[in-house]
């Protein structure tokens, strides 16, 4: 581990909703060395959130419609509610976090994903530049731990709802020019399973060709395709390492233990 070294790890919906999995996590998290960014999603609880407001939740390719009425439920729930109960648990342990959104700092702008044959709403997409990499390593050399919602704006006031997969892939890219960078997708499963029902099942290595082999016998679908096509380009765009395992058992990377899957570029 060198001075150098920045590890970006995400967490998604089913981890933030389970305040004992939270819990376990983010005790974990604050003992990674080197420095560190978190970034959440809270897509889970946004649905619930709307749909106690009587606002329908739309997805569509795994990615939010967002309308008015749901920006404002998104701005709330991953700016408000999830970050700063997330920023709150890290500073009990002794972590200096800092929860942010893309508009903060001017640290993450996006683009309104132009209309096609579907409206996304405010939905934003990230561009090359979107990621102000000076300035985030602004915040962690001065012993910051940004905690970054799934929450980017586009320069003229308009905050955009932007996947958090997609938010810490572009970041791991934009950050792996200044640091050693390995990524972290941490979700509710060990790691890429051959069985999605059998957690001992996990893949340890994928490379893109075992990838295609993989998508093409359905036994990656669903949430884990984005979050792998992410991975790869993050892979290919410079970042040391990107790792997907379960969020309970992120001590093993201290530990020296197996942890998740890792993913290779074509060997
Ligand atoms: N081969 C696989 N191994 C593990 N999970 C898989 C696999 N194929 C599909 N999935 C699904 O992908 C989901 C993870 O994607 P997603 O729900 O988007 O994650 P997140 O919790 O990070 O938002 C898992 O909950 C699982 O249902
Ligand atoms: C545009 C879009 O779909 N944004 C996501 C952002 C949250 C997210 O990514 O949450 P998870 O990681 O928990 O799925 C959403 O609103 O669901």
């Amino acid at each position: 581990m060198t001075a150098n070294t920045l590890n970006i790890i995400k967490i998604g919906g089913n981890v933030i909703d389970n305040s004992e999995n939270l819990y376990h996590f983010l005790k974990d998290f604050k003992d990674l060395d080197g420095y560190k960014i978190l970034v959440h999603g809270g897509g889970k609880i946004a649905t619930q959130v709307s749909e106690s407001l009587g606002i329908e939740a739309r997805m569509i390719d795994g990615r939010r419609i967002t309308d008015v009425e749901t920006l404002r439920v998104v701005t709330m729930v991953y700016g408000g509610l999830v970050n700063k109960n997330i920023v709150a648990q890290l500073q009990r342990f002794g972590t200096n976090a800092i929860g942010l959104t893309g508009a903060d700092g001017n640290l993450i702008k996006a683009r309104k994903r132009p209309v096609k044959t579907i409206d996304y709403g405010f939905v934003g997409d990230l561009f090359d530049g979107s990621i102000n990499s000076t300035g985030i390593a602004s915040l962690l050399q001065a012993g910051f731990t940004p905690v970054f919602s799934a929450l980017t704006h586009d320069g003229e006031g308009q905050l955009l709802n932007t996947n958090a997969d997609t938010i810490a892939s572009a970041l791991a890219v934009a950050m792996s020019g200044l640091f050693e960078t390995t990524l972290i997708y941490c979700f509710e499963k060990k790691g890429v399973l051959m069985d999605v029902n059998d957690d001992e099942s996990v893949i340890r290595e994928i490379d893109p060709a075992r990838y295609e082999d993989l998508k093409i016998q359905q036994i990656i679908h669903s949430g884990m395709l984005p979050k792998l096509d992410n991975a790869f380009t993050a892979i290919a765009c410079g970042v040391k390492a990107v790792v997907i395992g379960r969020s309970d058992d992120l001590g093993n990377i201290r530990e020296n233990k197996p942890f998740g899957t890792r993913l290779s570029k074509n060997t």
